[in-house]
């Protein structure tokens, strides 16, 4: 198939290299936002509706929200591809998008005639792309201040549509909203100011006219916030600090971090939102913040309507291990507890602690605690000192367990799946004066091999399926040697589950045994994404599309930014 290639890398062009003032990411923007368009007639004229949204977990050809569905399910109902026939998947195409930068991200899919697929990466450039041929329709790239300070990367993990919008999170803390069919831009809002370190890298998520969004920056000690913005102008309609005064100590409030840098989960029938709550900060001398730093790393439940704090489950109180708790909320409905003869709406995920945690939607409640994911030492058992030379070997380390990585719930098998990471670190922790706009972590962690435990088993990474009501561990798959996973996972309704490595396997798991049916070689590429699936009723094909590159926190692996879109004919 022949790509205009150079519409694809064409955002990128426009770029200036320069550094960010931490002097941990060169960021490639240019000094005013740019929209190139190409064939923007091609893209269908019709709104995007609050049905189509609210309807897009159950319809093949969509994918319309950065977690499929909003109880964020990484879930397809298109079931062309088998476990059978997985085997057989071809590259439909094979497109370099050319920024240079950090591929996290999930695409969002609009059906019709063509199927349009809106695509976005680091530093914050996005794509409206002919899914059927991969052709570049209209990109944009916003220009970001060289002035942002972010502690992982300059990432961007996808769009958001509502209407005739597209919707992307800017890296210095605001959103931009651009006309979905021309790429023009509409509004643009900050949410906090970048300079006393605040940014932004998720999906917004939209419903009925309000965008949610929220705050990073925990690792320069901002105060986080969850804010809802009317979608169709950018004014706030509320905005509300994740962490209560009334139970911080002191001055400690005014650094607290907590921010909430993963999408929110929308809860339909009951109108709230269900967010991924970070670290305290600073990340790791907990004695300038005493207490038990409500409501960090953990489950916030807010009401939609007005964006009062409703209740909160922490998974890492008074936290000193940056145990962010970032994965994306599943929301899973009518979850039967056979063992306690209940049948509840429950929330699950997964933190940086290595545990699934099922939790009751109403009440914020646990249920269940899983098996581990990944193995466990020392945690919450050492006493964090301050005085210099003393340090501790702590496993899961700050990448966790689970770090941002979005898992799939497969409503077919009844499994979640997640990714962990399996590597002890050492933290020091030390007394930092705090300052605006710098990183203020109160110690470091550091990746040594000697600071591995005497029974570490070598894999630096797991994938497990776990039963969400029982938290009983079905299966797990060790990755081998020294290569890893940093992406999401996703499901389909034919019992398969998708995932890709840091080396560049893309797999296709058997969703009940674990067993590996197919893996593709990207040539050594990362993954560092979550796929999306969906079914195109005008060439009769089932898709699946995953970004490559690299990507966050750990910045290895080769900048080989693409997206890759495989097929199945009916
Ligand atoms: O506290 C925050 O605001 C914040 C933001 C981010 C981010 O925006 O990517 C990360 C983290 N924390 C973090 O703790 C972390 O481990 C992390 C990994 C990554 C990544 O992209 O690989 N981002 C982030």
């Amino acid at each position: 198939m022949s790509i205009d290639q150079d519409r694809a890398v064409q955002a990128a062009q426009d770029t200036v290299v320069r550094e960010t003032d931490n002097g941990y990411r060169v960021l490639g923007s240019p000094d005013e936002s740019v929209t190139h368009q190409h064939d923007t007639d091609r893209i269908p004229r019709f709104d995007v509706t609050q049905e189509m949204l609210s309807n897009s977990g159950q319809n093949p050809e969509a994918w319309l929200m950065y977690g499929g569905n909003y109880e964020q399910h990484r879930y397809t109902t298109a079931d062309v591809i088998t476990k059978d026939n997985v085997d057989q998947l071809e590259v439909e195409y094979d497109l370099r998008v050319g920024a240079g930068s950090s591929m996290e991200g999930s695409p969002v899919i609009v059906p019709g005639e063509p199927t349009i697929m809106y695509q976005s990466n680091g530093p914050n450039h996005i794509k409206a792309l002919d899914t059927t041929t991969g052709d570049v329709l209209w990109s944009y790239t916003y220009a970001v201040p060289s002035d942002v300070v972010l502690c992982c990367d300059d990432n961007n993990r996808g769009p958001a549509v509502y209407e005739d919008k597209v919707f992307m999170t800017t890296l210095d803390s605001g959103v931009v909203a651009l006309d979905r069919y021309t790429g023009e831009e509409v509004w643009y809002a900050s949410t906090a100011d970048h300079e006393r370190g605040y940014s932004a890298t998720w999906a917004p998520i939209v419903y009925d006219g309000t965008l949610f969004t929220g705050s990073a920056g925990g690792e320069y000690g901002v105060r986080g916030f969850h804010t809802a913005l009317d979608a169709e102008t950018g004014e706030e309609k509320w905005f509300t600090r994740t962490c209560p005064e009334e139970e911080w100590v002191g001055d400690s409030i005014n650094q607290a971090a907590g921010t909430n840098w993963m999408t929110a989960t929308y809860d339909e029938e009951r109108d709230v939102l269900y967010m991924p709550v970070g670290n305290p900060g600073p990340d790791f001398d907990g004695s300038v913040r005493p207490g038990p730093n409500r409501n960090t790393c953990g489950t916030m439940c807010i009401d939609a309507e007005t964006g009062e704090r409703l209740w909160f489950h922490q998974e890492s109180p008074h936290d000193v291990w940056d145990y962010d708790s970032a994965s994306p909320r599943m929301l899973i409905r009518d979850l039967e507890f056979d063992h306690r003869d209940e049948v509840r709406d429950t929330v699950v995920d997964a933190g940086k602690t290595g545990w699934v945690y099922s939790v009751d939607a109403e009440t914020g409640q646990l249920i269940t605690r899983s098996d581990p994911g990944v193995q466990q030492l020392n945690m919450f058992s050492m006493i964090p000192h301050i005085d210099d030379g003393r340090r501790g070997t702590f496993m899961p380390g700050g990448m966790g367990g689970c770090d941002w990585h979005p898992a799939t719930y497969c409503e077919e098998t009844g499994l979640v799946y997640y990714k962990m990471h399996n590597n002890a670190q050492e933290a020091w922790w030390r007394f930092e004066e705090f300052e605006e706009g710098r990183k203020y972590w109160g110690g470091i962690l550091e990746d040594e091999t000697e600071a591995m435990p005497d029974d570490y088993n070598g894999h630096i990474s797991s994938i497990s399926a776990f039963d969400p009501a029982t938290g009983k561990r079905m299966w797990r798959d060790w990755i081998d040697g020294d290569t890893y996973i940093w992406g999401g996972t996703m499901s389909t309704t034919t019992g398969l589950m998708f995932a890709g490595t840091q080396n560049g396997q893309f797999i296709a798991y058997d969703g009940e045994t674990g067993d590996h049916l197919w893996e593709f070689d990207t040539g050594e590429a990362p993954i560092s994404s979550s796929p999306v699936s969906w079914y195109d009723p005008n060439t009769e094909k089932q898709y699946i599309a995953v970004q490559l590159g690299g990507s966050g926190w750990l910045r290895r692996g080769k900048r080989d930014d693409r997206l890759v879109v495989f097929s199945m004919a009916e």
